[in-house]
């Protein structure tokens, strides 16, 4: 097996403790390293819950965290934070400088990166999502989908080796959401970095290594998505699945079980 990036054991995670409720309840799954990995569920399964947890901004009632092999608490957490990066759904609580570029910096500042090496990565980070041009531009003047992507690039300048994403294309236009996830992809393949992202998005789950089911703060499900999509008729099945669906109800040819948009495309046109 490779190495693994995220190793949850058995976490247990409640609010307050007057409630009846855990908001998760002996939540464990695993995700290597340079791999993909979806969270999944409906509202209030728990899933912002679990990116709070992973980044050590809310400590689990029961259970361990360990992320790259160090067991997450509240000294590790410091140190666990230089590699792993979080990028939630509004970006409007991240902004701390007075220009784009400012603020893509201001996490390498407080790493005490060299200038010349803060500006070089600043410059890649806002290429890499596509807001170069919008470097000297105040951050509030943005819309909602540049937002989220200069949010993107402030956690990609720091080259982290996991990056959580909380709902964080939420905001974009589906050709900008489209090119993100290519370019992170590639990212993930080229630094072998670990991505987990929580999403409402059946295509972007579709398109990732494996997704983790959370339902009512449990593990519903951790598989693979043509697993999951072929077996879980419950869930929004993304756009392919759709399709081989659609064609066998009409008694037309189709693939026998779930395929990729791209690996459809492929079988349509053979
Ligand atoms: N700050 C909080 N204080 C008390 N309870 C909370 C808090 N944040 C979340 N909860 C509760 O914890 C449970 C899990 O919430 P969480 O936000 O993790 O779900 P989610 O899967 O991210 O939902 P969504 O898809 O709506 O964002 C819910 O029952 C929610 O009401």
């Amino acid at each position: 097996m490779k190495d693994l990036m995220i190793d949850v054991e058995n976490v247990t995670f409640r609010y307050d403790r007057r409630e009846q409720t855990d908001a998760l309840s002996s939540v464990s799954f695993k995700a290597e390293k340079g791999k993909w990995l979806s969270v999944i569920g409906n509202n209030g399964a728990g899933k912002s819950t679990l990116a709070a947890l992973l980044i050590g901004l809310i400590q689990p009632s029961q259970g361990t965290i360990r992320i790259n092999g160090v067991a997450l608490d509240e000294e590790s957490k410091w140190t666990i934070r230089r590699s792993a990066g979080i990028v939630f759904q509004n970006p409007d609580n991240q902004f701390i400088g007075a220009t784009v570029q400012d603020d893509v910096a201001f996490g390498l500042e407080n790493l005490n990166v060299p200038a010349d090496q803060m500006r070089l990565r600043v410059t890649e980070a806002l290429e890499t999502v596509g807001m170069l041009n919008y470097r000297t531009a105040d951050p509030t003047q943005l819309s909602g989908g540049q937002k989220q992507r200069v949010a993107i690039a402030g956690v990609l300048a720091l080259r982290p080796d996991l990056l959580i994403l909380d709902e964080a294309f939420v905001m974009l236009d589906p050709r900008s959401r489209r090119e993100l996830l290519a370019t992170l992809k590639r990212l993930k393949t080229e630094r072998d970095l670990t991505i987990l992202s929580i999403t409402h998005d059946m295509n972007e789950a579709a398109a990732s290594d494996r997704i983790l089911v959370l339902k009512q703060g449990h593990v519903a499900r951790s598989d693979t998505p043509a697993h999951i999509f072929s077996e879980e008729t419950e869930l929004a099945a993304p756009f392919s699945e759709r399709l081989r669906r659609l064609l066998l109800k009409k008694g037309r040819r189709a693939p026998e079980s779930y395929r990729t948009e791209s690996e459809m495309v492929q079988w349509l046109c053979d």
